[in-house]
């Protein structure tokens, strides 16, 4: 049987706000095993962010345990916190605001090192930070540029740089790749894969996007109002969802097993279809819609030129 890393009891996290008090984590229960990625998905608001900052204790709970290998870190010192804070990180959405502009990538990686006084000498230093840099596939020439010059997902890999810096045991991945084009997303995701595997990590991965939750996690647990409705495994949330919400939100899901893999063949065979009849319309006159191709509107647009150009000939001649 699997290892609980950490074993979450009746979590609670309220907000004063004008309108009265938000209950955005509302007496939650679940675990994490160790080595697992446990996806947590819901709408906006549902308070998955929250959660994930509560069990780091980035936010302090109203209520609620959260055993961390046996030791409920809500009751933990100040000084507890800094050293639990090494074993426990996260990576945030948005790798354009998280990161300091005005640090190079070197500085941003030395960050944490330099806060919780890891290595006592500088060689030992820049050398965590390249092999850090090797690590998440950061090249050494970018160690002096500034995270304005760099795409996204160099700057995301900064981000998972600066959390692995501290060797850390569990990582809140809070939708590390939403701020990210689809191919850089792919390539962010298999990263997280990889580290995972060589690392031994475990994963809280936070996303409001099924397909990318899918890819990676181990276990998926259905957020909705503060409150955690369904966990199970994958295949069960996608295949047959139990609870209403987890229902409406995976809708397209709730067909049999045996259909799922048949229907979404077929679907990719008429969209194939569909494309390669789009590139030939472009270049033929389209039969179904009457569209005229690309190369019928260019001979009708040098006609009509023609014409207009010829009285204005005549008349030069004439005069
Ligand atoms: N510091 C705060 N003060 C007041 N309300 C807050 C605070 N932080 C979060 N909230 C509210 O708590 C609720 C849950 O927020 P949270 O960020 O956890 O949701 P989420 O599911 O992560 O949403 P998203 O996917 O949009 O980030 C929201 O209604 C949010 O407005």
């Amino acid at each position: 049987m699997a290892e609980k890393l950490l074993d979450i009891q009746n979590l609670t996290k309220y907000f004063s706000t004008k309108k009265g008090l938000l209950h955005a984590v509302d007496n939650i229960s679940f675990h994490i095993d160790k080595g697992e990625t446990l996806g947590l998905v819901g709408e906006s608001g549902c308070g998955k962010s929250t959660t994930g900052r509560l069990l780091i204790r980035l936010l302090e709970a109203d209520r609620g345990q959260i055993l961390y290998n046996g030791d409920d870190v809500l009751k933990y010192t100040s000084r507890q916190i800094k050293e639990a804070r090494r074993e426990m990180q996260i990576v945030f959405q948005d790798p354009y605001s998280s990161l300091n502009p005005r640090l190079t990538v070197f500085e941003l990686i030395a960050e944490p090192l330099y806060v919780n006084r890891v290595y006592k000498t500088k060689s030992e230093k820049e050398a965590r930070i390249k092999e850090l840099m090797d690590t998440v596939g950061l090249a050494q020439r970018l160690i002096t540029t500034y995270p304005h010059e760099l795409d996204g997902g160099r700057r995301q890999r900064i981000g998972v740089a600066r959390a692995l810096a501290l060797k850390p045991e569990f990582i809140v991945l809070d939708e590390p790749v939403s701020a990210l084009d689809v191919c850089i997303q792919a390539q962010i995701l298999n990263l997280l894969k990889n580290l995972q595997r060589e690392l031994g990590l475990t994963y809280l991965f936070i996303s409001h996007n099924l397909s990318v939750v899918k890819h990676v996690s181990d276990r998926i647990a259905v957020m909705y109002l503060g409150k955690i409705v369904e966990v199970a495994d994958y295949k069960s949330i996608f295949v047959n969802p139990v609870h209403p919400y987890s229902q409406a939100l995976l809708p397209r899901y709730r067909w049999p097993s045996w259909m799922v893999s048949g229907s979404g063949l077929f679907w990719k065979g008429i969209s194939l279809v569909r494309s390669i009849r789009h590139r030939v319309a472009a270049f033929t006159d389209d039969a179904f819609t009457g569209r005229k191709s690309v190369l019928s509107r260019r001979r009708s647009c040098c006609r009509l030129a023609k014409t207009a150009m010829r009285p204005a000939t005549l008349a030069i001649n004439e005069t």
